[in-house]
């Protein structure tokens, strides 16, 4: 069945309000996050080969901000640690709601709980993985050094961070080129300029992003031993932060 396509900010008329995860957004959303993230499949999947590398036995593995579960279901697919536990979080009742009927229409073993919280306040206990695709971006900028300090503190030794992110440049000939790529890879997957400009809108002041450099910095601050990129298009990147 072919996803419904992501027509919210096509209406020329259409007020412009800050963007939410609600209802109908939560209806387009594989089709909006697909045509609007250069590389989302692949950090998706490889989200999963690296849980499958990562997951040790009787851990728990985190998928923060898991929206309609992509991640999830890469982890499930690729975990063969025994006893395992998904623990999939989102603070948007319209994402989990779609989330749990995508998680029962699939037959892997690993055990998934669903989990409505913010993930500024859920304890990150036992990992040995945790995913945070497109969700840190979201955060006040000021609570984000506690939530990366928390995932370190909960990952055992040996976890992994998987942070991906939309990205800034401190170059600014840089980053007027990146948001530009960016642009015009949504333009190649079907989005107006009008859609373009009026989602730019709706995100300003709700999704933050910041360089490479601060997400690094932020996670050697935490604790992790390592910390560096290993995708990235454009200005979408993901790292991976490793705790020795
Ligand atoms: C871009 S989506 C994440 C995509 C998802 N990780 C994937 O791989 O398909 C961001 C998600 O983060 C959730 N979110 C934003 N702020 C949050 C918070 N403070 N706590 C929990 N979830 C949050 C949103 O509801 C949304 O579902
Ligand atoms: O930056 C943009 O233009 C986006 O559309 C990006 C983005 C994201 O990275 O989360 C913003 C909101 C939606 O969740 C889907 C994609």
């Amino acid at each position: 069945m072919s996803e419904p396509r992501d027509t919210i900010f096509a209406d020329p008329l259409g007020e412009t309000n800050p963007f939410r995860f609600d209802a109908d957004v939560a209806r387009v959303f594989p089709d909006m996050i697909r045509r609007s993230v250069p590389g989302y499949t692949t950090v998706v999947s490889m989200s999963g080969l690296l849980a499958g590398r990562y997951a040790t036995a009787g851990s728990n593995l985190y998928d923060l901000g898991c929206s309609l579960g992509a991640s999830t279901l890469a982890m499930r697919q690729n975990v063969r640690a025994a006893d395992c536990c998904i623990i999939a979080v989102d603070n948007a009742a319209a994402m989990l709601d779609r989330c749990r009927s995508v998680i029962d229409s699939d037959t892997h073993d690993t055990r998934v709980e669903l989990v409505q919280a913010d993930i500024a306040d859920i304890p990150i206990v036992d990992a040995s993985v945790v995913v945070l695709n497109f969700t840190l971006q979201f955060i006040p900028l000021a609570q984000r050094g506690d939530v990366i300090q928390r995932i370190y503190r909960g990952l055992r030794p040996g976890g992994i961070l998987v942070l991906s992110e939309k990205v800034t440049f401190a170059d600014p000939q840089l980053d007027a080129l990146n948001i530009d790529l960016h642009h015009q890879f949504k333009r190649e997957h079907g989005y107006s300029d009008l859609e373009i400009a009026r989602k730019r809108n709706a995100i300003d002041n709700v999704l933050i992003p910041e360089t490479l450099d601060t997400h690094r910095k932020r996670a050697r601050a935490a604790g992790f031993d390592s910390c560096d990129v290993w995708f990235q298009c454009f200005n979408f990147a993901s790292l991976i932060a490793l705790k020795a």
